[in-house]
């Protein structure tokens, strides 16, 4: 595997190169330019100590806990999201311990739309409590078994305490996109009129898709002057989008977790939002977040939680920046922005082009045996990516094999370009 080295300009992008190590980022814009965008003004609601803790694998003692939201910390997300203290003593400890480490981020707290939930996180040192509960008939009728008079009056009552304590407060419907649009605006009027500091629509069941949450945030940010965050699960695969969406739409804030970890399989993952916001605004998220911890705190969740970062995981997959088809590595090696929307280096990452197998083509040779110092020609190289081809049409090579071959068929030209001379 060879890190990229050989760089061309090319007209119309920006070029920054360093150790051999190119990025020419287009200037991507986001697709809506209209003033209620917050593409390039959002902030995250990391929610890895609250949703991710509703994932199968997650047990989090308090140690864990405190790497966790320290690493999150560092990483630069806005807010930190914890599991409600009402859950059990030990969240409630668990509480008090993170809101005393002093972090930049502010604390939020999870809980029911209920008085009992919101005076024991009150007093827990929180910055905000995040209030939730179900409006879609489903649950109004499976869960709680509320109408929708009992909810607002509810929610009045819970909402007031909080701001009595001088607490940021956002309240949230469970399962928005299976609500009825009338009830869902007029409890989001009333308590907007109330003053809560957020607003929150949440598709608890992974149900909605971009056009969807598009038109829902949007006639939601007719109808409320507070901030709007949004919480997207994963079930049908759309929770980035939903996200991205969102924040075109209006939107304030996003949910996330690390590797999107959640009930089932999951919400908004941090590192693939980053992704995503990082193509519509490089320099605006290079500034907020440091891009270059998120490996760390993936890992930590990873390891915490007993599972391995997806081979495909934005950014920081195994292969994520791995180059392999001759026509790619062509590119590739020419300028990385043909086949590359992120930089790796921006994240701490690191370009490989993958050869020894049998879609290698001879630019990704040449390159290599560059790399190594072997003065070969043109005909030379394409000549030793045959003998690589009939091999890895056996089996792929590793590197050390290809650089073995490199070197062997090197040595063999020059001894016998030398005793041809002799
Ligand atoms: C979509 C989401 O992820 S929402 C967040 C989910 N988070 C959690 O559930 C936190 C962890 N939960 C817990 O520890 C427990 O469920 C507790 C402490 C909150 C409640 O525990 P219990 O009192 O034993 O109740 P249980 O969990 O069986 O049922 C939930 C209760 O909350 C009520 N409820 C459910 N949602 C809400 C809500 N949003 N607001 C108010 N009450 C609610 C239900 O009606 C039920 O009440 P009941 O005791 O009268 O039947
Ligand atoms: O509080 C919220 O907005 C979201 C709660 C939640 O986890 C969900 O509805 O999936
Ligand atoms: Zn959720």
């Amino acid at each position: 595997m060879t890190e990229t080295k050989r760089l061309k300009k090319n007209d119309g992008t920006k070029e920054a190169v360093s150790n051999g190590k190119a990025s020419q980022i287009p200037v991507v814009h986001p697709r809506y330019s209209d003033l209620i965008s917050r593409v390039k003004n959002f902030s995250i609601i990391e929610s890895t100590l609250r949703e991710g803790e509703q994932f199968a694998n997650a047990f989090f003692d308090q140690e864990t806990k405190i790497k966790i939201a320290k690493a999150l910390d560092e990483f630069g997300v806005e807010y930190i999201e914890i599991t409600s203290p009402a859950a059990s003593e030990q969240s409630r400890l668990d509480c008090i311990a993170i809101c005393n480490l002093g972090l930049k981020a502010k604390i939020l707290t999870h809980v029911r739309c209920h008085m009992d939930d919101a005076r024991i996180a009150v007093e827990t040192g929180v910055d905000g409590l995040d209030v939730v509960i179900g409006t879609s008939s489903f649950l109004r009728e499976f869960s709680h078994g509320k109408d929708m008079d009992y909810i607002i009056k509810q929610a009045t009552e819970v909402i007031k305490f909080i701001q009595s304590k001088g607490l940021e407060v956002r309240f949230s419907s469970e399962d928005s996109f299976r609500s009825d649009l009338v009830d869902l605006l007029n409890l989001y009027k009333t308590v907007d009129k109330l003053g809560v500091n957020r607003v929150g629509i949440a598709d608890t069941v992974g149900c909605a898709d971009p056009r969807q949450v598009y038109e829902l945030v949007r006639t939601l940010r007719g109808v409320v002057s507070c901030d709007i965050e949004t919480h997207f699960h994963n079930d049908t695969g759309c929770a980035i989008a939903n996200a991205y969406a969102a924040l075109e739409a209006g939107a304030t804030h996003i949910d996330t977790s690390v590797l999107g970890i959640g009930e089932r399989n999951g919400i908004t993952p941090l590192g693939g939002l980053v992704a995503r916001m990082y193509t519509a605004d490089r320099e605006g998220v290079m500034a907020k977040y440091k891009l270059d911890k998120l490996r760390d705190v993936e890992n930590l969740v990873a390891e915490a939680v007993q599972i391995q970062v997806p081979f495909n995981n934005y950014i920081t997959g195994y292969c994520a920046f791995t180059h392999k088809a001759g026509i790619h590595a062509k590119a590739i090696l020419n300028n990385p922005s043909t086949y590359e929307i992120l930089d790796p280096h921006d994240f701490g990452m690191t370009r490989y082009v993958s050869i020894g197998h049998r879609l290698t083509g001879w630019n990704a040779v040449k390159n290599r045996a560059q790399q190594l110092d072997l003065a070969l020609s043109d005909a030379e190289i394409k000549e030793v990516t045959q003998q690589i081809k009939q091999l890895a049409d056996i089996k792929p090579l590793g590197v050390e094999e290809v650089d073995t071959l490199l070197r062997k068929f090197h040595h063999e030209k020059t001894s016998s370009e030398k005793a041809e001379d002799d």
